[in-house]
């Protein structure tokens, strides 16, 4: 397992602090403890245990028990977007303070985040391109049901970007031509590589974009493990609101692996939020955006761009 100090971060985490679990999640913490590990091979592939109440899961693994091994589909329509998954406390609504944090420190200590609160500007216009640019973006189809679509767009600039059944169109305007945010995130992301280490980073450099038109659209659980991206390499997650600082953040779950029903923990993403993923968080847990149907949060959309690095020479670089 890497260690948190072999990380690509300029600024290295050393001494995370533990993530608060969720209030109502220790009891599954505690009977869990120590069997929550997640192997490379399967973390993208296979069957979650159960599907997952209360997300809009519209870029869940294969979620069906009966079909093991079986290619996984990240996609499905959001059934129940609208309620928060029945056995989870609701996050208690202190803000997490900014820092370096051990996803879950007594069993995978070199999965760490860090959670950079109001870090990154975005200044109204910035998000209105952005947002704009998402109109020459082609819907996703679900792939359970070829009828419909998924409420989330989604485009990868740089790359083109493969995750279980699906592929993320590759935008085929040249950097000058992407939103503003793009480049400036991938700027940053590239700033906070170490030096020995930006050239590989940068080879590969990718930034996927999310456009959540409100909070009814969330993101399944899933670990961004494919074998296209560079193992462990850090991801920057950059979230971005319709109404600044004024609307409210959207809930990034944590998953213990594909074994658990419901997340431990939640780091709440409000506009300029940087979440950057380290180490070994992608081979242990998964990540999932929750939807909600909160009436404020049906007023404001989100945009969310993740800086990641695939392999030179990967069918995504192609
Ligand atoms: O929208 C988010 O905060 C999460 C995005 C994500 O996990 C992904 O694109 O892989
Ligand atoms: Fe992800």
């Amino acid at each position: 397992m890497a260690s948190p100090s072999a990380s690509w971060l300029l600024a290295p985490i050393r001494a995370p602090r533990a993530l608060p679990p969720l209030p109502g999640a220790m009891e599954d913490a505690l009977t869990r403890a120590g069997t929550c590990g997640m192997k490379a091979a399967t973390a993208t592939r296979g069957p979650a245990s159960a599907p997952n109440a209360g997300e809009s899961p519209d870029r869940k693994r294969k979620s069906s028990a009966s079909a093991p091994g079986a290619t996984t589909n990240p996609f499905t329509l959001a059934k129940r977007a609208s309620s928060t998954p029945s056995n989870v406390t609701k996050p208690a609504n202190a803000p997490l303070p900014a820092g370096d944090y051990a996803v879950e420190p007594s069993s995978h200590p070199g999965s760490v985040v860090r959670y950079e609160p109001r870090a990154f500007p975005c200044a109204p216009d910035d998000y209105a391109e952005i947002w704009a640019f998402s109109d020459r973006v082609a819907r996703t189809r679900n792939p359970l049901n070829a009828n419909t679509f998924i409420k989330r767009k989604q485009a990868t600039f740089g790359a083109r970007y493969k995750f279980g059944a699906q592929v993320s169109a590759r935008v085929e305007e040249p950097p000058e031509a992407w939103p503003r945010l793009v480049s400036a995130c991938v700027d940053d992301a590239l700033g906070r590589v170490r030096d020995a280490k930006r050239d590989a980073f940068a080879a590969g450099v990718a930034a996927h974009v999310n456009w959540y038109p409100d909070a009814s659209a969330g993101m399944g659980r899933h670990a961004d493990a494919e074998e296209d991206l560079i193992p462990d390499a850090p991801i920057f997650s950059y979230s971005f609101a319709s109404g600044g600082d004024a609307s409210p953040p959207r809930l990034f779950d944590l998953y213990r692996g594909r074994g658990a029903k419901k997340p431990f923990a939640t780091v709440p993403l409000s506009h300029g939020d940087v979440l950057t993923m380290d180490g070994t968080t992608q081979r242990t847990h998964e990540h999932g955006v929750r939807a909600s149907a909160s009436k404020e949060g049906m007023r404001h959309s989100r945009v969310n761009i993740t800086v990641r690095a695939f392999k030179p020479g990967s069918d995504a670089m192609r």
